[in-house]
């Protein structure tokens, strides 16, 4: 795994190695620029003191100031923008997925946690994928030459001074692991932080409310101090390796002291050969901490990339369900027909079938409704529908063919789908309308804008359809967002429209005008209509009655209320008079949609 990830890491930095490459050669260009300045300043003076001319070294110090900046500033500019490109790649690479992930997987985690992953994981690539790994590869590459020029001075000496290193280093490599995990400990505790506050901010009102201020601070509290207590835990490790590399060097010394001390009084080595060999481990220094640095900034790193990686490998819905096919539509088909049979569905593989062979079919156009108790299973049928999940058994068709064979996108640009909160996105109302259909003209939003009465609230507003609807259309109200949900999906001119409790927050009057609109539509539309308040859909042309995950009636109003008890039930518990079948003069019948035959 620890492998596997540095591989992955490897592979972030892989595409920037060229900047990466030049960075580091201009870094040592500086370098060298700065060690030949004594020499040349060495020559100034000599020259001076000759009284010889001195414009030449003059003219070759500046060269080495000015050429020795510049090109440590262009390797320093050319590392960091190889880091920032790393931290873009992963980030475009995390946004570019997340949204094409099916939604059983995003549902399974946290938002904030998957936002944490975007913001806070992938920064920690910016150094572990360059500065580190660069100190790494050039700490490891230092060593070994030392350490091969150390062999060649004196065998002995050498075997003594590896052993040292492989020691200390055997320990080191116990420590990593743990920087490693306590990093991403951390990482996940700033995840569940990211995932509190998003609870808190999406629920302010509740919150508040509640007075349970006091306590979501707490919990936020407790995320932010377990964060706190991995990122301590690594700082601890990690100094722990940072002193192992004085210490490699310092007992290296030691030993060669007293061994190289030995060998030279008993003539087996020289006193030259053991001078050199103490100036190199005095030179060993720098790599071993260059080379302890980099490790340890790559387990943070590959902590970060393991979390990063866990969304990566998330298959997608490309992944999942293939291309599929673009059914030809019938053309003089007044909408899309659909149908289920026999569907068993269940959210989570050891939970209970939420549809437990639901079968019912509905011809193309026209009003079907869907009623049924709280959690028989509706909303799941729109949901199977728009393929947001696939069934365990049984088959869902939409004009004939299987939503398996059909191609994600061209299913759901055939559907228009109002939930059943209705969101509005933050931004304009228009950016709202037209969020499904970027392409739409002027005259098609006037046209829709007409269709859900919306015109008159546009109008009022002071600056019409650029009105700011606010976070998750917050300005707005709960049957002012149905309307503009509505609106959004006809744009985009369905073959299926799919009404969550699309009434649900309208006062009588909107109720009744948006009945009206629905049935405008089913007439060129096939309409399914899930609804709690049976007044809405009684002039429905079917209405399917479900209960515990089956369709277990299907009729009009009327049929229903003679054959069906738990419809019955429903029509009493809303005030329908069953006994009479009579229907308020609110909830009438738009006039010519007649509720058995195709309008
Ligand atoms: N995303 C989900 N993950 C897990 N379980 C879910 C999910 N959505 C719904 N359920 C469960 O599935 C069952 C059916 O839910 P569904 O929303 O389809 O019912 P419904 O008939 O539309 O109810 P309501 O009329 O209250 O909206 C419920 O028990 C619910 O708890």
């Amino acid at each position: 795994m620890q492998d596997s990830a540095f591989r992955t890491l490897l592979r972030h930095a892989r595409p920037h190695r060229r900047g990466l490459v030049t960075g580091a050669l201009l870094a040592a260009a500086g370098s060298v620029a700065g060690l030949a300045q004594p020499l040349v300043a060495k020559s100034f003076v000599e020259a001076l003191a000759a009284d010889a001319p001195v414009t030449r070294q003059m003219l070759l110090l500046a060269l080495l100031i000015a050429g020795g900046a510049l090109a440590a500033a262009l390797g320093m500019y050319a590392v960091e923008r190889s880091a920032e490109s790393v931290v873009l790649g992963a980030r475009r690479r995390l946004v570019g997925r997340l949204p094409r992930l099916r939604v059983a997987e995003l549902e399974r985690r946290p938002p904030g946690d998957l936002i944490s992953r975007v913001t806070a994981d992938s920064t920690l690539l910016r150094e572990a994928a360059t500065s580190n790994l660069v100190d790494t590869l050039v700490g490891a590459v230092t060593l070994a030459g030392m350490l091969g020029l150390m062999a060649w001075l004196d065998g002995v000496l050498f075997l003594a001074v590896l052993g040292v290193v492989l020691a200390v280093g055997s320990c080191t490599a116990v420590v990593m692991p743990r920087i490693s995990r306590a990093g991403q400990e951390a990482q996940a505790a700033l995840g569940e932080l990211g995932s509190g506050l998003e609870r808190l901010l999406g629920a302010i009102r509740t919150v508040k409310a509640n007075g349970a201020e006091h306590r979501e601070i707490r919990s936020l509290e407790q995320a932010a101090d377990s964060a706190w207590r991995s990122g301590v835990r690594a700082a601890g490790w990690t100094a722990v390796a940072g002193t192992s590399s004085g210490l490699v060097v310092q007992l290296a010394f030691l030993t060669v002291l007293g061994l190289g001390g030995a060998r030279v009084a008993s003539g087996a080595m020289d006193v030259a050969s053991l001078i050199g060999f103490l100036l190199y481990l005095f030179y060993l220094v720098g790599p071993v901490a260059q080379l302890a640095g980099g490790v340890g900034g790559l387990q943070a790193g590959v902590a970060a990339v393991r979390r990063i990686h866990e969304v990566l490998d998330l298959e997608t819905e490309e992944d999942a369900y293939g291309p599929g096919r673009v059914p030809e539509a019938d053309p003089d088909a007044m909408g899309a027909a659909l149908a289920f049979d026999d569907v068993v569905f269940r959210y989570r593989e050891d939970g209970p079938a939420v549809l437990d062979g639901a079968s019912f079919e509905v011809p193309s156009g026209g009003l079907t409704a869907v009623v049924g108790p709280s959690g028989a299973g509706k909303s799941t049928l729109f949901a199977l529908l728009e393929r947001f999940y696939d069934a365990e058994h049984g088959s869902i068709r939409v004009d004939g063919h299987d939503v398996r064979d059909w191609d994600p996108a061209e299913l759901r640009r055939t559907i228009g789908y109002v939930e059943q909160d209705a969101p509005a996105l933050a931004g304009s109302l228009r950016d709202n309308l037209l969020f499904a259909a970027p392409g739409a003209t002027d005259a098609d939003l006037e046209r829709v804008l007409h269709q859900v009465g919306l015109r008159p609230l546009v109008d009022n507003l002071p600056e019409g359809l650029d009105t700011r609807v606010g976070h998750r259309g917050s300005a707005l109200s709960g049957g002012q967002r149905q309307r503009v949900a509505i609106a959004r999906a006809l744009l985009r001119r369905p073959r299926l429209l799919l009404l969550d409790e699309a009434t649900s927050q309208l006062d009588a009057l909107s109720e009744a005008e948006l009945k009206d609109v629905v049935s405008r539509i089913a007439r060129s539309t096939t309409v399914l209509v899930v609804a709690h308040r049976l007044s809405t859909v009684v002039g429905a042309r079917r209405i399917l009655v479900m209960e515990n995950g089956r369709v277990r009636a299907v009729g009009s109003h009327s049929d229903l209320l003679r054959d069906d008890s738990l419809y019955r039930r429903l029509a009493a518990t809303q005030g329908l008079a069953p006994e009479t079948g009579h229907v308020p003069a609110l909830v009438s019948r738009p006039s010519g949609d007649r509720p058995h035959e195709p309008a």
